[in-house]
This record gives C-alpha cells, sequence and structure tokens, in this order.
C-alpha cells in the first residue's frame, strides 16, 4: 500500500507513509540494506509515534533483475523511480575492462541526477589514520553526468576508434598511436553550472564557510580549466549578494564581510593534499565527476573508511540514495560489511523528505553504538578493546540506542 510523494509548487509533499523503491544490490547490499530498513522503520516509527511509516517497494536491478527478466536495469526499475521521486539503492556490480556499462552510472543519467553529495564527517571513536579527523567537515558535490564517466569510448582496434583517429589525424591535425583506446570527456556549461549552483544553495542554507572548485584546468584546458571558469561564473550570476572570490577577500585585505561565501579554487592533485594537512580550510566541494569519485574514498578514508560514508544522487526533485562505498565482493552473503553508509544514506534521505527528527534519532543512536565500541569488522581490526559485530547486530545495537 502506501502513497505517493507529489511535487506541489515545486516542493516535495510528503505523506505519511510514502512509497520508497528500494534496490537491495549486488554483493552486500543485500545485507546493508536489510540493516538500513530495519532502522530506519524503528527510527520512523519512535520519531513519530507509530504516525508515519515508509512503504518499501523492492524494485530489481543487477544480479537479481538479470536472473528474474534477464535485463541488467529493466524500465519498470526507472520508471518506478520516477514516479516515486524519491528512492534508496544497494551498490552494483561492474565488469572491469568489457561487458555490461555501469548501471550505477546508467540510473544517474537515465534519471539526470545531476548531483552526487557526498558529505564527510567525522564519529567519535573511530580510529583515522590521520592525527585530527575531527577537523574533517566537508561535502563533496560532484558532477554526475558528464566527463569520462559518461562511458563515451572505443576500445583500441575497432572500427570506431580506428575511424576518431584517422578523423583526428585528417581534420585536426592531432596525431594519436595506432591502436589506441579513445575516450571522450565531456564537461558543459549547463552540467556545470548547475551543479556549482546546487552547491552554493547548500553551502547557503547550510552556512557553510566556503565553497571550492576542484579542477586539474592547468593540464585539461578547456574542460576541468572551463569548470573552473563556468563555477565562477554561476557564482557571480546566481549569487552575487551572498558570494565573494577569494581574490576579492584579498582585495579586500583579508576580510570576509559577514555571512559571504568564499569562493576558491584549487588544482585537484594539489586539493587531495591540502585535505590532509588544512582540512578545516574546506567545506564544500564542487567538482567534475572523476574527481569527485576519487576524492569521496580518499575523505572517507581519513574518518575511518568505507564503512561511514553515505551519499545522494539529487536532480531537481528526484534522487536515489546510495553509499560511496561498492558491493566489496568478498564480504557478501558474510553478515560482516558495515551498514553505517547506507544507514547514513538512509539519514539523508530522511532529511530529504523533511523527516530530520527521525534521522537525528539514528546519527545520534549510531554515534552512541561506536563510543560504546560496538562496531563491525572494519573499525573493530583498527579500535582496541571493541566487539565485532555482524552487519545485522550493528543495525539491532543502533536501534537499541534509539530508545536511549
Ligand atoms: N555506487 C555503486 O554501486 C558502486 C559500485 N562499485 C562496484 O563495486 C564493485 C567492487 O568494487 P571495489 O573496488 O571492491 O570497491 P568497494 O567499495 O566495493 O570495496 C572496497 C573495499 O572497501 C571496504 N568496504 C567497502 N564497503 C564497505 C562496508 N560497507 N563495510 C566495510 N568495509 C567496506 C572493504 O575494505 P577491506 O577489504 O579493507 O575490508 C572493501 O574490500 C565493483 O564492481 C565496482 O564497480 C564501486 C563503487 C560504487
Ligand atoms: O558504477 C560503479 O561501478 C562505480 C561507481 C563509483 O565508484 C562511484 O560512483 O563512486
Ligand atoms: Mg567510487
Amino acid at each position: 500500500m502506501g502513497s505517493k510523494i507529489i511535487i506541489q509548487n515545486a516542493q516535495l509533499a510528503v505523506p505519511n507513509d510514502p512509497v520508497i523503491p528500494v534496490i537491495m544490490g549486488d554483493g552486500i547490499g543485500p545485507d546493508v540494506m536489510q540493516a538500513m530498513r530495519l532502522t530506519l522503520d524503528a527510527a520512523v516509527a519512535q520519531a513519530f509515534g507509530g504516525q508515519k511509516k515508509i512503504e518499501w517497494l523492492e524494485v530489481l536491478a543487477g544480479a537479481a533483475a538479470f536472473a528474474k527478466t534477464q535485463e541488467w536495469l529493466p524500465r519498470e526499475t526507472l520508471d518506478a523511480i520516477k514516479e516515486h521521486i524519491v528512492a534508496i539503492k544497494g551498490p552494483l556490480t561492474t565488469p572491469i575492462g568489457g561487458g555490461i556499462r555501469s548501471l550505477n552510472v546508467t540510473i544517474r543519467q537515465e534519471l539526470d541526477l545531476y548531483a552526487c553529495v557526498r558529505p564527510v564527517r567525522y564519529f567519535e571513536g573511530v580510529v583515522s589514520p590521520v592525527k585530527r579527523p575531527q577537523d574533517i567537515d566537508l561535502i563533496i558535490f560532484r558532477e554526475n553526468t558528464e566527463d569520462v564517466y559518461s562511458g563515451i569510448e572505443w576500445k583500441a582496434g575497432t572500427p570506431e576508434a580506428d575511424k576518431v583517429i584517422e578523423f583526428l589525424q585528417k581534420e585536426l591535425h592531432v596525431n594519436i598511436r595506432a591502436n589506441s583506446g579513445i575516450g571522450i570527456k565531456p564537461i558543459s556549461a549547463f552540467g556545470t553550472k548547475r551543479l556549482v549552483k546546487k552547491a552554493i544553495a547548500y553551502a547557503i542554507q547550510n552556512h557553510k564557510p566556503s565553497v571550492t572548485l576542484m579542477h586539474k584546468g592547468n593540464i585539461m584546458k578547456f574542460t576541468e580549466g572551463s569548470f573552473k571558469e563556468w563555477g565562477y561564473q554561476a557564482a557571480q550570476e546566481y549569487f552575487p549578494q551572498e558570494t565573494i572570490t577569494e581574490q576579492e577577500v584579498a582585495d579586500n585585505g583579508g576580510k570576509i564581510p559577514d555571512g559571504k561565501i568564499v569562493i576558491k579554487d584549487r588544482l585537484a592533485d594539489s586539493l587531495f593534499q591540502q585535505v590532509l594537512l588544512r582540512p578545516t580550510e574546506y567545506s564544500v566541494i564542487a567538482t567534475p565527476n572523476l574527481n569527485g569519485d576519487y576524492i569521496s574514498d580518499a575523505c572517507a578514508a581519513q574518518v575511518g573508511g568505507l564503512g561511514l560514508a553515505p551519499g545522494a544522487n539529487i536532480s531537481d526533485h528526484v534522487a536515489v540514495f546510495e553509499a560511496t562505498h561498492g558491493t566489496a565482493p568478498k564480504y557478501a552473503d558474510k553478515n560482516m560489511a558495515n551498514p553505517g553508509s547506507v544507514i547514513l544514506s538512509g539519514v539523508m534521505l530522511l532529511d530529504y523528505l523533511g523527516w530530520q527528527s527521525a534521522g537525528q534519532l539514528i546519527t545520534d543512536a549510531l554515534a552512541k553504538t561506536i563510543q560504546q565500541k560496538i562496531v563491525t569488522y572494519d573499525l573493530e581490526r583498527q579500535m582496541s578493546g571493541a566487539t565485532k559485530v555482524g552487519t545485522r547486530e550493528f543495525a539491532e545495537a543502533i536501534v537499541k540506542n534509539l530508545a536511549c
């Protein structure tokens, strides 16, 4: 049963019993998604005294879909997500070097989920490879539909690759070695500006001090370099009153006018070391697709690993929540993986519905469970004196702590 979320006056109108499509996923997906559902159901029931309830609608993708329908990503799954507006998914396997294209990327592209939003925060008690993990409070806005990630590529030696090489040689006098694989890196003004607009809007709404444009524009001048230019233009066009550039701050004797958000940019390689050495200088990061993929796993490591790394893929309304990590195949069906990432993705989903009180209950209970040193294998192996529990038992411990 359940009722549909609808859009009214450009806002989500959320019933008390929204239907939320859920893809259980491959590998560790089913284990962590069951744990997520258990936790969200308990928190929603507690926060709203039984007045609200999520009605989960299982939809198929990946191996489960193929086994049943001979399709990896059935059209009905995409239609169900579009129709119900908010969904959550487990990770899906992508073969390397051939085979099907990434289903995860296909979902983002098909639904135009243009912003991949990945917050990185520290939970006290988690052992981290850095000295002051508590200084890290970042949120990555990764462009989610373009870049080399868009999957426009041809294998070396195919007629298509040879044709592109020949075209480039003949028409543009560019030499590429024979027998090269070819990939295309499209980055547009449209894609960049809507992403940066969302990142700055988030910074304004959440009182964040800065938005950093992360790019490799010294080398890839007309893709990542243009990302930087268009990013600054987006700030100027959409938020001229609310933002100031780092250069303007310098010209202003280093003073930041009250409430203004500083827009700055950093080369991608440099930013990887800056977030390690001076994390307090960074807050919201906006970046093209591939940089965003890399920096989100690297930042997750700084706060203890991929077990506590949530995320969301968001368009103007439709949103699909998912963890940053993948299917971790060696832990599939072992009740071992940390469900923390997808549970925190569920917290993002609850916030998106406007059910923040339920989300806050979960965040507090998760923090408490870690402080009690009840953790899954990934955190336990780094902590001393911790109790190692399975995926399901970790979720049960969180649920127990909801009540306290
Ligand atoms: N959005 C998606 O659906 C994504 C899908 N993928 C896909 O997933 C598959 C596997 O990719 P892979 O490179 O192994 O990356 P994964 O993120 O799946 O796993 C890499 C390692 O990270 C650690 N890890 C990941 N998730 C958890 C968790 N929940 N709890 C504890 N530790 C965790 C494990 O480390 P350790 O071994 O040290 O314990 C694991 O071996 C590939 O097919 C890839 O394409 C990848 C990323 C995103
Ligand atoms: O689609 C995949 O298999 C990998 C995607 C990924 O690593 C990511 O989106 O972070
Ligand atoms: Mg990734």
